[in-house]
């Protein structure tokens, strides 16, 4: 099937920002399998085991070989001492850079509580990878469980008791913390170097299929015509439609963006999904954006509004928690182009400041969707995705100062685009 190149980017970027690769594997299998294997029979709710795009947090007491003896769903207000974990005698033998309990920042704490439960179950994971390897007589434990975002399900939960659930999810953590990958492969005959694909979720998400039989029908390496082709990037609010607008009369060119039009009516859906099968129907858009502009650039010149870097940048800013520090370093593979993805001939980035990007998004006066809410909230999280855009390479990004008029901004662009495509 064609799209497998897509899972293959999808898979790259999850790899890559993993810690190791092995983390990645625990994280991909994992999050997919806890939550169908191994919580299916234990949650009350069915719905639960579901795909569903929250995480709940779960405090644990266990010993080190034995299971679970208790386990109680905190309500949301309570969630924030949870990060973290400590000795039940209060000593704290594991790795120093684990917060005690009670003492997680609002950042740490964000990927679980705010929407982005991939990151809270990953980052969570390896916490308790380091606490079972610290050994020890007890322990207590936060971690992320998907669950629900309705209040029913704290509710459901606040009472349940574990001990058919337990040994099943202590075992499956033990093989987190040691052999994993290995056991998973032994086990489920899963092959792990297989991407993740979409086409595993079609009877959950029906609109996968139709998705899926829309890239059945593209040729596998679309090429350029001669006209040039310039994407244009940046956060929301920072002016990419006007612009783009602007472009296309300015040059009588084909505007385009990715996700393209043909699959636009499923972006609601696959928004609302985890992350990783979100992302996955942002990375395919644009390979289906790739067939549109390879046909409009024999034409004339193309203007694509958003492309590969957009979902590159934002899956990296996703994956990593904390500080801008903590991204992937400069050069490194996830900041590569897809080899097998159209190449534009100039991407600009657009930015603006924090201030001036308020009032144009106050100035637009749209409903904001989940990711700008967040975006707004979180300028952590703004930082690491223009961050992740400025270290893309080959072809890099361009920034541009879009903070003056829309005049001068469109100048400033029609004359790199000018300089750059002119020859
Ligand atoms: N140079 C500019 N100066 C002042 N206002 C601007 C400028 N460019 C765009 N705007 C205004 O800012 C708002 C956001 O612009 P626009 O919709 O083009 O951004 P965008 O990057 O396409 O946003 P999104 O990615 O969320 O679709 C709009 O109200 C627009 O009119
Ligand atoms: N090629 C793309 C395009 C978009 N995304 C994701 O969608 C978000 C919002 O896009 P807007 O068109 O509404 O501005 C964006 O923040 C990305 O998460 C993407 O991943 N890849």
């Amino acid at each position: 099937m064609n799209c497998e190149v897509n899972w293959l980017h999808q898979c790259c970027l999850n790899r890559n920002t993993a810690a190791s690769p092995r983390q990645l594997v625990l994280k991909f299998g994992c999050s997919r399998n806890q939550r169908r294997c191994n919580c299916t029979t234990a949650l009350p709710d069915p719905s639960l085991a579901d795909l569903s795009p929250c995480f709940a947090v779960v405090a644990f007491h266990l010993g080190p070989w034995c299971p679970l003896t208790r386990m109680r769903l905190l309500s949301p207000p309570t969630l924030q001492p949870l990060w973290g974990w400590r000795s039940r005698s209060e000593r704290s033998p594991g790795s120093p850079h684990l917060p005690p309990l009670g003492s997680a920042s609002p950042m740490e704490l964000s990927p679980a509580v705010g929407g982005r439960g991939e990151a809270g179950l990953y980052s969570t994971s390896r916490h308790w990878a380091e606490l079972c390897g610290a050994g020890g007589p007890a322990w207590r434990a936060a971690l992320a469980l998907p669950c629900l975002p309705s209040s029913s399900c704290f509710e459901t939960f606040e009472t349940f008791q574990v001990p058919s659930f337990a040994s099943e999810i202590f075992v499956s953590f033990q093989f987190r913390c040691f052999e994993l990958e290995t056991w998973l492969k032994r086990n489920t005959q899963q092959n792990f170097a297989q991407p993740y694909q979409i086409s595993g979720c079609t009877s959950l998400i029906p609109e996968a299929k139709a998705v899926l039989d829309l890239v059945d029908t593209c040729p596998k390496h679309p090429k350029k015509g001669d006209f040039p082709v310039i994407v244009i990037e940046g956060l929301d609010a920072t002016g990419k439609t006007t612009v783009t607008q602007s472009l296309k009369e300015s040059l009588n060119a084909i505007l385009l963006r990715s996700p393209p039009a043909c699959i636009s009516q499923w972006r609601k859906t696959f928004d609302d999904k985890p992350n990783h099968i979100r992302r996955a129907f942002y990375a395919l858009g644009n390979y289906l954006v790739a067939l549109e502009i390879a046909k409009a650039s024999i034409e004339s010149p193309v203007i694509v509004d958003r492309y590969w870097h957009s979902t590159a940048a934002y899956a990296i800013a996703t994956e990593i928690s904390g500080k801008v520090q903590n991204l992937p370093p400069e050069h490194h593979e996830v900041y590569q182009w897809p080899e097998d993805l159209l190449k534009p001939d100039l991407v600009l980035l657009l930015t603006v400041s924090p201030e001036e990007r308020i009032r144009r998004l106050k100035g637009r006066g749209l409903e904001k969707t989940k990711e700008e809410t967040e975006l707004e909230a979180n300028s952590l999280f703004r930082e690491k995705v223009e961050e992740a855009y400025k270290r893309m390479e080959n072809p890099e990004c361009q920034e541009v100062d879009a903070n003056p008029s829309r005049e001068e901004v469109l100048k400033t662009i029609l004359q790199l685009i000018k300089n750059h495509c002119s020859s």
